[in-house]
């Protein structure tokens, strides 16, 4: 069912308050991913402004639009950093006969506001201000890692609320943090062809990391997840009641590995971006996929939610891996690098 047509119902995903960091928040922010995989997050103290978030979109436009050869001179290399042209990516080989309708620039972290990797003119001269954005994403997942650890009722001996957040201080060590423009043309209606799924904007997918924050423009449509029941559904960009907000929620996701590291908690949900129906225009959209710090050993969760949750953990398998090799076996599936033989059975 990971190809099967949209439902015309949208996800019903809760819109939570940040204002109020408290345990009654975090408990309702746990409930939310571990139901949906997703929640949008709203709040004024999360320093994000409309005007911060209309000047990194149009960066994004204007590094898009700019000549493939300057895009190119920053292609996209094996540690997930730079360019990746249209179709360059198919995150569901399975079900697709072309790569993903989108290209995309990945952006690294940023070591006192300098990226570590070349940036392409267009983006050199707002280096100061990505750097920046990357801060506020990265802040807001720290808030979030909090509210999770406290919802989830960490042993305060272990590391309580600080559990998730201390490992993924980016001033103790490198992570495979990602700030990523994406840009999704619109296509003619006969160029693509939804009906046998052949072509997509972007592949039915789980994410890698922690979490991912998503930023979307209130009139580019595309979005949608699998729910449990295998329907797909649309997810709204305005959901009801923020319809007069200065920009729209944030999208929060769960990424695979928290799903691996909270024995399924809190959950990974499958998306892909498809096509709107009728008249489209371009999609640009922003995500900031939040990683633990590469040398962190994804060890079983202290958690007293968990345990009482009394699923099998996978971990007991004898499975160690650190986020860093957890990040590398995931990449190595999507891009083909340095694939290993057995690589597919793992
Ligand atoms: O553009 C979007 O809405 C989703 C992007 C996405 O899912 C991804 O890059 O992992
Ligand atoms: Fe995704």
């Amino acid at each position: 069912m990971e190809y099967g047509p949209s439902n015309s119902t949208t996800a019903q995903i809760p819109v939570i308050d940040l204002s109020e960091a408290d345990a009654q928040t975090a408990d309702q922010l746990v409930k939310a991913v571990a139901e949906y995989g997703f929640v949008f997050v709203k709040g004024e103290e999360m320093d994000f402004t409309a005007q911060i978030l209309n000047d990194t979109f149009a960066l994004s436009k204007a590094f898009f639009a700019s000549p493939v050869e300057e895009k190119e001179k920053g292609g996209i290399q094996a540690n997930n950093i730079g360019w990746s042209s249209m179709h360059a990516e198919t995150l569901d080989p399975k079900n697709q006969k072309r790569g993903d309708f989108k290209e995309a620039i990945n952006i690294g972290e940023f070591v006192n506001g300098k990226a570590q990797q070349t940036l392409a003119p267009t983006l050199a001269l707002y280096e100061d201000n990505l750097g920046h954005f990357s801060v506020l994403c990265h802040r807001l997942c720290m808030k979030l890692l909090r509210l999770f650890a406290l919802g989830l009722q960490i042993d305060p001996s272990k590391g309580g609320e600080e559990y998730f957040s201390s490992r993924h201080d980016p001033n103790k060590g490198p992570s495979g943090s990602i700030l990523r423009f994406l840009h999704y043309p619109a296509v003619e209606k006969d160029k693509c062809s939804m009906d046998n799924v052949v072509d997509i904007r972007a592949g039915a997918h789980s994410d890698y990391g922690s979490l991912t924050l998503l930023f979307q423009r209130a009139s580019q449509p595309g979005l949608e997840i699998l729910t449990p029941s295998s329907i797909w559904s649309p997810v709204p960009i305005c959901p009801p009641g923020t319809e007069a907000d200065a920009f729209p929620p944030i999208l929060v996701n769960i990424g695979d590995l928290m799903h691996f590291w909270t024995n399924g908690l809190l959950k990974s949900t499958v998306h892909r971006v498809v096509f709107p129906e009728g008249e489209s225009e371009d999609r640009y959209s922003i995500a900031y996929f939040c990683h633990p710090l590469d040398k962190v050993e994804i060890e079983a969760v202290p958690s007293k939610k968990i345990k009482e949750r009394g699923k099998q953990d996978e971990r007991q398998n004898g499975i160690t891996i650190t986020a860093e090799g957890y990040l590398k076996k995931r990449l190595a599936e999507t891009y083909g690098w340095g694939r290993r033989q057995d690589a597919a059975q793992d």
